[in-house]
């Protein structure tokens, strides 16, 4: 099988637990909650996307023919004399939709340790080293056990409280960025506000936005 990619690139992880981490980014095209055209905002499922994940023009993109050909292009990216070990973030788009066990099992057998940044619309393959489920509103919740759970925040149709009993091991609240910036102060005041009131939450900045980096 082959997979379409948007970009890829090296960066730190902006978001949730493994935030401050080296990880190379590989963005999947496409996506099921959303074309991706603006045109098709208001009437997407997922409405606040903060991301273009149309085609296979963006840095370092393409389509990879099979799994080796995508972990060879993926690996080059990894710091040479290093002792750790290469971590992958796979998102996009909505990774799932591409992502499967060959996959897995040829980045796997390139040593990587592989997380996934998923709408839990769809399920995931086995032995993925970290599961990131990001609920929508109005998206079915498939895929319901994971590591972390990183809700954007405030999305008035899925409360915090819906999702607070599924089994993952931590639970962030990511405040919704918005174009125009005083939405944006609000919503991290009001996602502020819920973790301090309901402790089980942690506070889910996108750092990599405040540090002006991919
Ligand atoms: C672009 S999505 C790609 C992965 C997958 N489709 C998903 O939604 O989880 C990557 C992460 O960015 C989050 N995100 C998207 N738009 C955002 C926004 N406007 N503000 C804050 N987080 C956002 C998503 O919820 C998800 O956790
Ligand atoms: N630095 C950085 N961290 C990220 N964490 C999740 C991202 C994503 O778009 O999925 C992302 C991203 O786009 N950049
Ligand atoms: S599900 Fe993820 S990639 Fe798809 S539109 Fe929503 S935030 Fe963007
Ligand atoms: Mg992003």
């Amino acid at each position: 099988m082959s997979y379409s990619v948007k970009e890829v690139f090296y960066s730190l992880q902006g978001e949730g637990f493994h935030s401050g981490r080296p990880a190379i980014f590989c963005r999947m095209s496409k996506c099921n909650l959303w074309t991706g055209r603006e045109a098709d905002r208001a009437e997407a499922v997922c409405q606040f996307c903060d991301t273009d994940f149309i085609g296979t023009d963006g840095q370092n993109g393409g389509k990879f023919v099979d799994a080796e050909t995508l972990c060879q292009h993926l690996l080059q990216f990894w710091p040479q004399d290093t002792l750790a070990k290469p971590f992958v973030v796979l998102t996009g788009g909505e990774p799932l939709l591409q992502v499967d066990n060959t996959l897995i099992q040829a980045l796997h057998s390139h040593q990587f340790e592989i997380a996934v940044e998923t709408n839990g619309t769809k399920s995931a393959p086995a032995d993925i080293d970290w599961i990131c489920m990001s609920p929508k509103a109005n998206a079915p919740i498939i895929l319901d056990c994971g590591h972390e759970l990183k809700l954007v925040y405030p999305q008035p149709d899925l409360m915090p409280e819906k999702v607070a009993n599924l089994d993952f091991e931590y639970f962030y609240l990511q405040p919704m960025d918005d174009k125009d910036p005083e939405v944006s102060q609000n919503n991290i005041k009001q996602a502020v506000d819920y973790c301090l009131k309901n402790p089980q939450w942690h506070l889910s900045l996108q750092t990599h936005k405040l540090l002006g980096i991919d």
